[in-house]
C-alpha cells in the first residue's frame, strides 16, 4: 500500500495514544511505517510507536508479535491501538541500535585500523563475538519457526539491539503464518458495524504482553480458538483484505528495495524487447486462496533462489538463506550477495554456488522463472569458501548448510543452534561484552538501492548490468541468455 504521506501527524491527535503515551522524535520510517521514540507516562517507560500505514503489513506484524511474545530474542509488543479507519499504532520496546550498525561500525574499525589509526578493534569482530550475535539470531528465528512463522524479511537492519546487547528480530510486516499455530482470541475481538453485522478485528489494546501473555483487553485469560473458528476468521479477513487490497494493487508489488524479478521484467521487456513480456500474479491475497505466496518478498541481497526464480509455494527454509547471508555478512564484514538488480542477484548467486540445474536441486526446473533465463556454464564456481578465504573450513561448512540451493537441504536454526562450533572454544563472548554502537543504521542502509546509489550507477536496469545476450523466443514466450 501506498505510504500516506499526511498521515504522520494522525499520531499525534489520537486521544487514546496521547493520553496514554508522550510523542517525541521520529527515529525512523520504512515502507509501510514510521517509527517514534515515546514515553509512557504511567512508568515513564521509553518505547517505540510504529504506525503501519498497510493493513496487511499491520495484521502479519501484530498477529506474529502476539504468537511470538514472551520470546527473548524477538521484539516485545507491548499494546497496540487499530480503530477502523485508522493505521494500526504497535507499541514496542525501544531498541537503539541494529545489526546492520554494528556492521557498519566494524568494519569502519578495520578500515580505520588499515589507514594506520589507533582504535581499539579494527580486526573485525572475534569469533566469540560472530557466535554470541548468531546463537542471539538463530534463537529468534528458531522461535519462528517453531510458531511455523516464515518471517521473510531477515537482514542486519531487521535485528534490532538492546543497550546491553540483546539482538531482537523485527519488522514482521512481511511475515505469514504457514499453519494453524496454537492460536488465542478473546470474544471481545468482535465488533459490530453500522448495519449490526458482526466482524472480526484485533482488539483495541492489549496489556503488556511480557509478563502476562495471552490476555484479553479486559485483563482476562484468553480463550483457545478451535482450528475451524481460526481458518473461518481468517476467511472473514481476507474477504475485507481483498476490498482494500484491490485498490492498492500497483503499490503492493513495487516497492524498489524489495523489486522482484517479475516485476523489474515486466516493464523492461515492453520497453525493450518489443512487447514480449511474462508476468505471474503477485498479488499475495488472491494467491492465498490456492496455498500460495508471493515471491516479491525481502530484499534483493537477501533473498533466496527460489524466491528470484518466481517460486510461490516456499517454506521456513527462505529464511534459513538470508540467515546465511546474515552469518557471512558477520564473517566478512560485507554483504555477501549484493546484487544491483534481480538479474545480478541471481548472477551473483550462480558465479558463487554454480549453475542451479537438477544436479543441485531436483525439481528446480519446476520453478516458474527457471526457463526463460539461463546463464552461461559456469566452469569454475568461486564456492563460499572464495568468499570467505580467510575463515576456517568448520564455519566454511557451516555456512554451506545454510547457502544452498535445494532449500530441503538447508540446516534448520536448532540444527545450527546444535552444531558444535557453538560450543567448542573460542566460546560465544557474553552478551554484556558485546559493542553496541549508540545509532541505527539509518533508513535503507542494507538496500540495494542504497549500493546503487554507492556504485554511480545511473540506471537500475537489470540488462544494463550485462554485456551481450541472446533473446530465443520459444513456444510460452523466450528464453534470455547472458554471455
Ligand atoms: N522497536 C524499535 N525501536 C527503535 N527503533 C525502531 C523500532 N522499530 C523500528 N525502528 C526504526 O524504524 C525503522 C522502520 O521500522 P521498520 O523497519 O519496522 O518499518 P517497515 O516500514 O516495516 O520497514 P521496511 O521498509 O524494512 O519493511 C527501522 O529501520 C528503525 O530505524
Amino acid at each position: 500500500m501506498d505510504k500516506q504521506p499526511a498521515s504522520s501527524w494522525s499520531i499525534h491527535t489520537r486521544p487514546e495514544i496521547i493520553a496514554k503515551y508522550e510523542i517525541f522524535e521520529r527515529v525512523g520510517s520504512g515502507a509501510y511505517a514510521d517509527v517514534y521514540r515515546a514515553r509512557r507516562l504511567s512508568d515513564n517507560l521509553i518505547v517505540a510507536l510504529k504506525e503501519i500505514f498497510d493493513y496487511q503489513s499491520a495484521f502479519r506484524e501484530i498477529d506474529a508479535l502476539t504468537i511470538l511474545s514472551g520470546s527473548p530474542n524477538v521484539v516485545v509488543m507491548h499494546e497496540y491501538f487499530w480503530h477502523e479507519d485508522e493505521n494500526a499504532v504497535l507499541v514496542l520496546e525501544f531498541l537503539r541500535s541494529d545489526l546492520a550498525a554494528v556492521i557498519r561500525d566494524a568494519k569502519r574499525k578495520k578500515k580505520n585500523k588499515k589507514m594506520g589509526e589507533e582504535e581499539e578493534g579494527g580486526v573485525g569482530f572475534s569469533v566469540g563475538e560472530i557466535k554470541r550475535w548468531m546463537i542471539q539470531i538463530l534463537n529468534g528465528v528458531d522461535a519462528c519457526h517453531r510458531n511455523l512463522i516464515v518471517h521473510r524479511d531477515l537482514k542486519p537492519g531487521n535485528m534490532l539491539i538492546s543497550d546491553d546487547g540483546v539482538l531482537k528480530l523485527a519488522d514482521f510486516g512481511q511475515a505469514r503464518i504457514l499453519m494453524e499455530p496454537d492460536i488465542v482470541a478473546s470474544d471481545d475481538n468482535k465488533l459490530e458495524d453500522k448495519d449490526g453485522e458482526t466482524s472480526i478485528e484485533p482488539p483495541e489494546v492489549i496489556p503488556d504482553y511480557e509478563n502476562s501473555p495471552r490476555q484479553g483487553s479486559d485483563g482476562k485469560e484468553l480463550e483457545a480458538m478451535s482450528k475451524d473458528e481460526y481458518f473461518r476468521q481468517v476467511e472473514e479477513l481476507k474477504a475485507k483484505q481483498v476490498v482494500r487490497d484491490d485498490t492498492d494493487k500497483d503499490s503492493n508489488v513495487h516497492d524498489g528495495d524489495n523489486s522482484c524479478l517479475a516485476t523489474c521484467t515486466v516493464s523492461e521487456m515492453d520497453d525493450d524487447l518489443g512487447g514480449n513480456s511474462f508476468s505471474y500474479d503477485a498479488d499475495e491475497a488472491l494467491d492465498e486462496r490456492e496455498g500460495l505466496m508471493t515471491s516479491c518478498v525481502g530484499t534483493r541481497w537477501f533473498r533466496p533462489p527460489e524466491l528470484l526464480y518466481g517460486s510461490t509455494m516456499y517454506g521456513l527454509e527462505v529464511d534459513l538463506w538470508s540467515l546465511g547471508c546474515v552469518f557471512a555478512e558477520l564473517l566478512s564484514l560485507d554483504p555477501l550477495f549484493p546484487g544491483i538488480s534481480d538479474i545480478d542477484q541471481i548472477s551473483r548467486v550462480t558465479n558463487v554456488l554454480g549453475n542451479l540445474n537438477e544436479e543441485v536441486w531436483r525439481g528446480c526446473v519446476d520453478l516458474p522463472d527457471y526457463k526463460s533465463i539461463s546463464f552461461a556454464k559456469v566452469e569454475s564456481p568461486l564456492g563460499i569458501e572464495g568468499c570467505l578465504p580467510n575463515h576456517s573450513g568448520d564455519v566454511i561448512s557451516l555456512l554451506k548448510k545454510l547457502i544452498c540451493y535445494d532449500p530441503a537441504s538447508r540446516a534448520t536454526a536448532v540444527e545450527m543452534l546444535n552444531d558444535k562450533y557453538f560450543s567448542e572454544e573460542p566460546l560465544p563472548v557474553p552478551v554484556s561484552e558485546l559493542y553496541v554502537p549508540p545509532t541505527m543504521s539509518g533508513p535503507d542502509e542494507d538496500s540495494p538501492r542504497k549500493w546503487n546509489d554507492y556504485r554511480e550507477m545511473d540506471s537500475d536496469s537489470d540488462f544494463d548490468d550485462f554485456g551481450p545476450m541472446n533473446v530465443k523466443p520459444t513456444s510460452s514466450g523466450f528464453t534470455i541468455e547472458f554471455t
